[in-house]
């Protein structure tokens, strides 16, 4: 029960890419019958892809994952800023410092929330670090666990070349108002000289909830495939690639995917079942905030009491395969999650987080076993059986 930290390939996807590599092994660019049966097993996936995600097959780019994705669009957010001054000095709107030969632009400016996945918080990071970039990490509300939009408009400078907003959160499952925010910004772009690019990493999203990159506004889109079903592939959709939308490419990559809408309303129904089970004051469900939408498939619950951190309890299961938060966090041991921190979840309640998370497949007869395992293993850990 951690479909979010990754999925298991659909029997589907198992045969497709099986076929694939027996009878399509060709070069893509190859002109004979193996080139030729890749080129379009490859140009298929694209297609299903851009249907996914509601764009057209062109503006959809392959990755080797998701970081690749998220790094490429703020290597081609930074590119683009550059441009912007060079074409700007060519026209004397701006000159170089004549003494230190330094241009007379700011650093390009980029805004990130203080909840984004690695790939985007460490980039970040990198480039602040590095000098290359200003950043500005905004904070999400701990009333909602959202990022606000006043307070990313709020942030927003001269400078400012991209606002990069994950659509749903990977420990809490809060999805974030992307859509509004693409409007707001949109009207912000119309009086500025840089124009500020949009981008949303949608690895926890699709295959959740509705993904349609047109609908919310956004000129970039991050796609992960195992997490929905596909092998670790990723892809960027991005609204017309090099001509509406700059893209400066660093790295190619291709693969394939399918698409799947795993969807399970009832998590929260039996997990309420739970917290009858253990007595309501023993559990609170750190992904439910007021006026906060969330992923139908992610539940961020705690089970409170001494001695019963989230990893505990989870090696103390014996049916249970979770996790206390991202996958890619697993190194930081018992700390609590400073995702559920930022979220105002108090210290003493995010240790002993459980980031339950199903998948297309999981039953309600399997979540009632998960119930029951996780009561037992609570009854072992306070000495009751
Ligand atoms: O949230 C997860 O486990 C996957 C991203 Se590291």
């Amino acid at each position: 029960m951690d479909y979010n930290a990754t999925t298991p390939l659909e029997p589907q996807v198992i045969q497709a890419v099986t076929e694939a590599l027996h009878e399509a092994w060709g070069n893509p660019s190859s002109t004979y019958t193996p080139g030729v049966k890749a080129k379009k097993i490859i140009t298929q996936a694209r297609e299903n892809v851009a249907r996914m995600v509601g764009g057209k097959a062109d503006d959809i780019i392959f990755t080797s994952g998701g970081t690749e994705a998220n790094n490429l669009v703020f290597h081609s957010a930074l590119e683009a800023y550059r441009e912007s001054c060079r074409t700007a000095e060519q026209r004397g709107e701006r000159h170089r410092h004549e003494n230190s030969g330094t241009s007379a632009w700011p650093l390009p400016h980029i805004l990130v929330s203080n909840v984004e996945h690695d790939s985007v918080r460490l980039t970040a990071e990198h480039l602040l670090k590095d000098a290359t970039a200003d950043v500005t990490s905004v904070a999400v509300s701990k009333v909602t666990g959202r990022v606000e939009v006043e307070d990313v408009l709020a942030a927003v400078r001269p400078a400012t070349c991209l606002i990069s907003i994950m659509m749903a959160n990977n420990e809490t499952g809060v999805l974030m108002p992307i859509r509004e925010l693409c409007q707001r910004v949109s009207f912000v772009n119309r009086q500025r000289q840089h124009r500020i690019l949009l981008h949303t990493d949608a690895a926890q999203a699709i295959g959740k909830v509705r993904v349609d990159a047109r609908d919310l506004g956004v000129d970039y889109l991050t796609i992960v495939g195992h997490k929905f079903y596909a092998p670790r592939v990723g892809a960027l959709y991005v609204n017309g690639p090099g001509t509406t939308t700059p893209l400066y490419p660093m790295l190619f990559g291709g693969g394939q995917e399918r698409n799947f809408r795993p969807g399970y309303r009832s998590m929260f129904a039996v997990l309420c079942v739970a917290k009858a089970i253990f007595g309501r004051e023993r559990i609170h469900f750190n992904s439910h905030f007021p006026d906060s939408e969330t992923l139908p498939n992610t539940c961020n619950v705690s089970i409170l009491g001494a001695g019963l951190q989230g990893r505990k309890v989870l090696s103390s299961c014996r049916r249970l395969l979770a996790s206390v938060g991202a996958a890619c966090h697993s190194h930081r041991g018992d700390r609590p999650s400073h995702i559920l921190l930022s979220c105002g979840i108090p210290e003493e309640v995010a240790a002993n987080a459980l980031r339950l998370s199903v998948g297309r497949g999981t039953s309600r007869a399997e979540v009632g076993l998960v119930v029951e395992d996780l009561k037992n293993a609570v009854e072992r850990l306070e000495g009751l059986n």
